[in-house]
């Protein structure tokens, strides 16, 4: 029996603020912090390794972590999770992602079904889809192979998947497994499709609408919007389009498709990427085994969050570590900052599954709290970051925790030496610098040119960005998302707080609003 207590109520959480601060400039300094790179690192799946070095952590915090981890019962939670429990308490749900790619406990009954064997079906209806769609055995009217897929959804069914895609995309095309090129649409503003409705064939191009309530108004728009062009195209809309929802939306009643895959409620859109919301269009781009591949790294990342050992469960550890920077020490922020191009839309994607999550005031009770929850999460591709907002990382006000993310290999295999380096050995270099360079910092005599250091970072480093590394980073995240919700005490799988927004622009386009609304809606021309 799992027993969920406020964080300000734990022992173990008075202790941690107890605990002495570690001076970062100091510990990473000479021989020391050559020592605590070596030490201070934990495998991850696919041969990935957490470092967490350049954290202001030593082992009397990582022992105040370990008790918390304990007393916050996280891997029992966990565990409760992955069996079946009502976790996310809000909206009275089970919250089953991690069984779209593998079984980690006990077998999951609702609705009457096996919810493995359920998720598995819908996987091998996706396989045998695109399959078929890239033999040429299903076609446009006119019989021709389709070349393109474009996904229409926005939230968690674009933000995943989108970055996923572009992960891969150039993987895909230097290891042979790319098949379709993909695009997406989110945003309702028309010129989001009006572009990628002029950057494709329309009548080579299938489209995956993706929602799982199928109720959401960009998408049902977004999705009238393509309907109109293809038939202004003099095409047949259900031979072009496919649908992704939960098996209870109407969408999932329609005709209108060539196809509908299912997902459930027990799926938050934000952990939807690897089920048939990502399933749908990384299998059509690549493969249906690259996508298999993903999943399998993101399983063995699962797995390692099972782990009960703190200083061996790397999502666990990271999470009690943001704990502690936001809780103990403070800081508000937390920026992702991947060292590889391919992953440029990763943070965008984080944004949402860590915010959306985590971005709350009341505990799983609908009780508020008396402290602090979810960071900002931004974050941008190194290097090109290092060259925008690093310079308030580095000398502003704030203290960011950092999380860098870098790969010892490049994804297309094309490379020069210039300079005596090649462009692989300038990015990893970089980054290297950057954490030193934030740990340690710079004296001089010149304020404007010292450096205060203390900025903490940890990297997860791998050989390089493949299907089952992108899984096993992705897992990664939620772990961790899902364990700091945990330890917060909240409900981190429902968003109520985007509900507000919507109602009033509901009744901003049927002209129901008065005082400062109706002053915008008019500022607007509405
Ligand atoms: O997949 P859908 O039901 O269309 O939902 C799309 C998105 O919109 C909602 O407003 C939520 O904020 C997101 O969590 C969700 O991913």
């Amino acid at each position: 029996m799992v027993t969920w207590k406020n964080l300000d109520t734990l022992e173990s959480y008075q202790e941690l603020k107890n605990t002495a601060r570690v001076n970062l400039k100091e510990v990473m300094s000479g021989e020391n912090g050559a020592e605590r790179v070596k030490k201070y690192s934990v495998p991850m799946a696919e041969g990935m390794a957490y470092n967490y070095a350049a954290k202001a952590v030593d082992d009397q915090v990582l022992e105040a972590l370990a008790k918390l981890a304990k007393e916050a019962q996280l891997t029992e939670k966990f565990a409760a999770l992955y069996n079946g429990e009502v976790i996310n308490t809000g909206e009275k749900r089970l919250v089953l992602h991690h069984l779209t790619r593998g079984q980690l406990g006990d077998k999951v009954e609702a609705d009457g079904v096996d919810k493995r064997e359920f998720y598995l079906e819908q996987q091998k209806k996706v396989t045998e889809f695109a399959n078929k769609v890239h033999a040429g055995e299903i076609t446009n009217a006119a019989g021709e192979k389709f070349t393109t897929v474009v996904q229409i959804g926005i939230g968690g069914s674009d933000l995943g998947p989108r970055a996923m895609y572009l992960a891969l995309e150039n993987w895909a095309k230097k290891n042979g497994t790319f098949k379709m090129e993909a695009k997406f649409i989110s945003n309702v503003d028309p010129d989001d499709a009006a572009a990628v409705l002029a950057s494709i064939d329309v009548a080579h191009s299938l489209f995956v609408l993706v929602s799982k309530s199928g109720t959401t108004l960009e998408t049902l728009t977004n999705e009238s919007f393509v309907k109109d062009a293809l038939e202004k195209a003099g095409l047949d809309p259900s031979r072009h389009m496919l649908a992704v929802t939960s098996e209870t939306s109407l969408l999932a009643k329609s005709d209108d498709y060539l196809a509908a895959f299912f997902m459930d409620d027990y799926i938050g859109g934000r952990y939807s990427s690897t089920s048939p919301v990502g399933g749908a269009v990384l299998s059509l781009a690549f493969g249906p085994e690259v996508f298999e591949r993903f999943l399998a790294g993101a399983a063995a990342e699962d797995e390692l969050a099972k782990k009960e050992n703190l200083l061996e469960n790397p999502a666990m550890l990271d999470a009690l570590i943001g704990v502690y920077e936001r809780n103990v020490l403070e800081m508000g922020c937390t920026a992702v900052l991947p060292y590889s191009q391919a992953l440029n839309r990763f943070p965008a994607h984080l944004q949402q599954a860590d915010m959306e999550s985590n971005g709350k005031s009341v505990n799983r009770f609908g009780e508020p709290v008396n402290y602090v929850t979810g960071p900002v999460l931004f974050g941008e591709p190194g290097t090109n970051g290092q060259h925008s907002f690093y310079q308030l990382l580095h000398q502003g006000t704030n203290i960011v925790p950092l999380q860098f993310v870098g790969f010892k290999q490049n994804q297309c295999g094309s490379d020069v030496v210039i300079q005596g380096s090649t462009s692989q050995q300038k990015l990893c270099a970089n980054v290297a610098a950057q954490i030193m360079a934030f740990a340690c910092g710079k004296e001089d005599e010149n304020q404007n040119k010292y450096f205060a250091g203390g900025r903490p970072s940890s990297i997860i480093i791998g050989e390089q960005l493949t299907p089952e590394s992108l899984g096993a980073l992705l897992s990664h995240f939620e772990n961790k998302i899902m364990f700091q919700g945990f330890t917060w005490n909240l409900n981190s799988f429902d968003q109520e707080g985007v509900q507000l927004g919507k109602v009033l622009a509901k009744r901003v386009l049927a002209h129901e609003t008065d005082g400062a609304l109706k002053a915008y809606s008019d500022l607007l021309n509405i």
